[in-house]
């Protein structure tokens, strides 16, 4: 899979060398660059921003610099999908990290300001597919920290960048719940015990404990999900709960 991410702040996307990601990269499974959206300005400044039309508070994105970096990093008939984080923009889910993790080149365009031009979207989209991406219903500075927390989500799902496949299987917002409550050594902490059953060797009582304490946690958490939940995953000691 091939990344893009272009940004004023590359070094916010520092930790993209780091852990698993750092490793991938390493080992070209994801061919994944930061690119300086001040390489395309020629001013002495190098500028990226402008006073907003209409006037108001704050400062815009202008679209020069955008422009002449998409002409550079798409240069053929070859597009990426372009993804614009917003706080306005489709919320991100499980779901579009897999779809995204299924596509061969992603654009990461980090806005910041008020945010970007909005020619720069619509030149854009009349080039390539276009996604204006939100993590969440809150206001950050800018696009960095949302661009981070996708491509987390989305490479994890790359075949053979988490290495152990099998964690992939019953992680949060797969199967529709929450995860069970995870404990490891020692075998009492402070006064506190790990749960009995999941020291009594019993893969079958382990692996129903666990159901049920994931539907439970769901149910007190994210009830919402519950309801999302198609019935017919549940087993009948599950509509007990
Ligand atoms: N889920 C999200 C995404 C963002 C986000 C993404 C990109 C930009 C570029 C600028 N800003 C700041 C800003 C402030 C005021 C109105 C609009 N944007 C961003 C915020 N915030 N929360």
């Amino acid at each position: 899979m091939k990344i893009d991410v272009v940004t004023v702040f590359p070094e916010y996307l520092a930790p993209l060398d780091l852990s698993l990601i750092g490793r991938a990269r390493e080992r070209g499974m994801l061919d994944l660059n930061v690119h300086d959206l001040r390489r395309w300005t020629h001013d002495v400044h190098h500028s990226v921003d402008g006073a907003p039309a209409g006037g108001g508070a704050g400062m815009v994105m202008k679209p020069q610099p955008w422009g002449e970096c998409f002409d550079e990093l798409i240069p053929g008939e070859a597009k990426p999908h372009l993804l614009v984080t917003s706080p306005a923009g489709r919320p991100f889910t499980q779901a579009m990290a897999h779809d995204l993790a299924a596509e061969p080149w992603l654009m990461f365009a980090c806005g910041r300001y008020e945010g970007i031009d909005q020619r720069v979207v619509d030149y854009a989209a009349e080039r390539m597919e276009v996604t204006e991406v939100s993590i969440g219903d809150y206001v950050l500075f800018g696009g960095e920290v949302a661009v981070l927390a996708i491509i987390e989500a989305v490479t994890r799902l790359v075949p053979g960048v988490l290495g152990n496949a099998a964690s992939l299987d019953d992680e949060s917002h797969n199967a529709g719940v929450l995860e069970a409550p995870a404990y490891t050594r020692p075998a009492e902490w402070r006064g506190h015990e790990i749960p009995p059953v999941l020291l009594s060797g019993d893969h079958g009582k382990v692996d129903r404990w666990r159901r049920e304490q994931a539907l439970l946690r769901t149910a007190r958490a994210r009830p919402d999900l519950l309801a999302r939940l198609d019935p017919g995953s549940l087993d009948k000691r599950d509509r007990l709960l």
